[in-house]
């Protein structure tokens, strides 16, 4: 069998792939050689930035299983993978440590009037500014996966309240205080002061934050996502943040990246933006070769994967999900 590479991986993170795969070839394609290999693969790992040729891929029908380098399958679940054989494992929860700093970064940020004092300081003014306090807040995170989970245990020592929504029903971890249907999300966001957003982009979440749902959430409440920008109609973002009825938002995702430099987001002081670093971290390559080898392993004993995805919703269930 022939695994083929996408993710930026090390001479040492090759051997150990190797090892856990003695009688298969392992080619790192790298993202200038994935969309040339891709159809000679029967394993892929990693994340294809580039545009590939998905239906020169299918014609092959060599390709049996996608294990994902990111947590978001938006870059391969195309119909086409949908309606095959392939199997296709994601990276839901490898990043949650990660993604969670990059959370209270954006929050903290927020509610201190972070971006504020950056901007006086560029102008060399030491001036005091009103912040506020996460303390006795109540907080919605939409999504209780991998990074969902790992947010609210961040989260909790900061005397908070924590809701969430999730498309699955299960005994939440002791952090989270009530666990609401994915439809209860209107009722949540009701009574929240923050809410996060970690849930996947699929044909039902795109675009779910509209205007209508904006208009739901608490006047005077703040709006975090770093789970994808198409999850957002950012104009409506931009329409609660210039009406007042939210008092901020901080962003790791945006609807198109890199943000445009015309966007309205730019250039306000109650606007966090950092470019799509949740996942960043000296640890992650390494992090995901871990599960890349136990993966690779059960593959070849014929076990479940960690991860495995249901290729209709595009998101694994809560048992699969790896927590390192
Ligand atoms: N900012 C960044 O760099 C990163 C962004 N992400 C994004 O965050 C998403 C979540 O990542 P993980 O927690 O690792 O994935 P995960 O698969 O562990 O968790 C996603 C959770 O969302 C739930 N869900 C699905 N639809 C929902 C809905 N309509 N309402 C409420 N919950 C819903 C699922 O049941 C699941 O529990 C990824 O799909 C990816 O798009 C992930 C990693 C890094
Ligand atoms: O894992 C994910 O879904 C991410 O968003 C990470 O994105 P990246 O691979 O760092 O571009």
């Amino acid at each position: 069998m022939r695994i083929v590479l996408c993710y930026p991986v090390e001479p040492h993170h090759i051997a150990q792939i190797q090892a856990a795969a003695p009688d298969c070839e392992v080619v790192d394609a790298g993202q200038e050689r994935i969309d040339e290999l891709l159809p000679t693969a029967d394993i892929f790992i990693g994340h294809a930035k580039v545009p590939v040729d998905w239906e020169r891929v299918l014609k092959a029908n060599r390709l049996r299983w996608i294990q994902s380098s990111a947590a978001g399958l938006d870059h391969c679940l195309v119909p086409g993978v949908i309606d095959s054989e392939i199997v296709v494992s994601s990276a839901s929860g490898l990043f949650a440590p990660q993604v969670a700093e990059q959370t209270m970064t954006l929050l903290l940020d927020l509610l201190r009037s972070q971006g504020r004092f950056t901007r006086a300081n560029a102008r060399h003014e030491f001036i005091r500014l009103p912040t506020d306090d996460l303390r006795q807040k109540k907080i919605g995170i939409v999504g209780l996966g991998g990074n969902g989970r790992r947010i609210a245990k961040v989260l909790k020592p900061f005397d908070v309240s924590i809701v969430a929504t999730d498309y699955f029903s299960f005994d939440p971890p002791a952090e989270v205080d009530r666990l609401l249907p994915a439809d209860a999300v209107d009722e949540m966001l009701a009574e929240v002061d923050i809410a996060i957003l970690a849930l996947p982009l699929n044909a039902q979440t795109r675009g779910m934050f509209d205007a209508d749902r904006f208009a739901k959430m608490r006047p005077g409440s703040y709006f975090i996502n770093v789970a994808r920008g198409q999850v957002v109609v950012e104009s409506a973002l931009v329409d609660a943040l210039d009406s007042g009825h939210l008092r901020g938002a901080g962003v790791d995702v945006t609807e198109v990246e890199p943000l445009p430099d015309e966007s309205p987001l730019w250039d306000r002081e109650n606007v966090i933006i950092t470019p799509h670093v949740g996942a960043q971290s000296r640890w992650r390559v390494d992090d995901t070769t871990v599960m890349v080898c136990e993966n690779l392993r059960r593959f070849q004993a014929g076990k479940s994967l960690y991860n495995t995805v249901d290729k209709q919703l595009g998101f694994p269930s809560p048992e699969v999900v790896w927590h390192g």
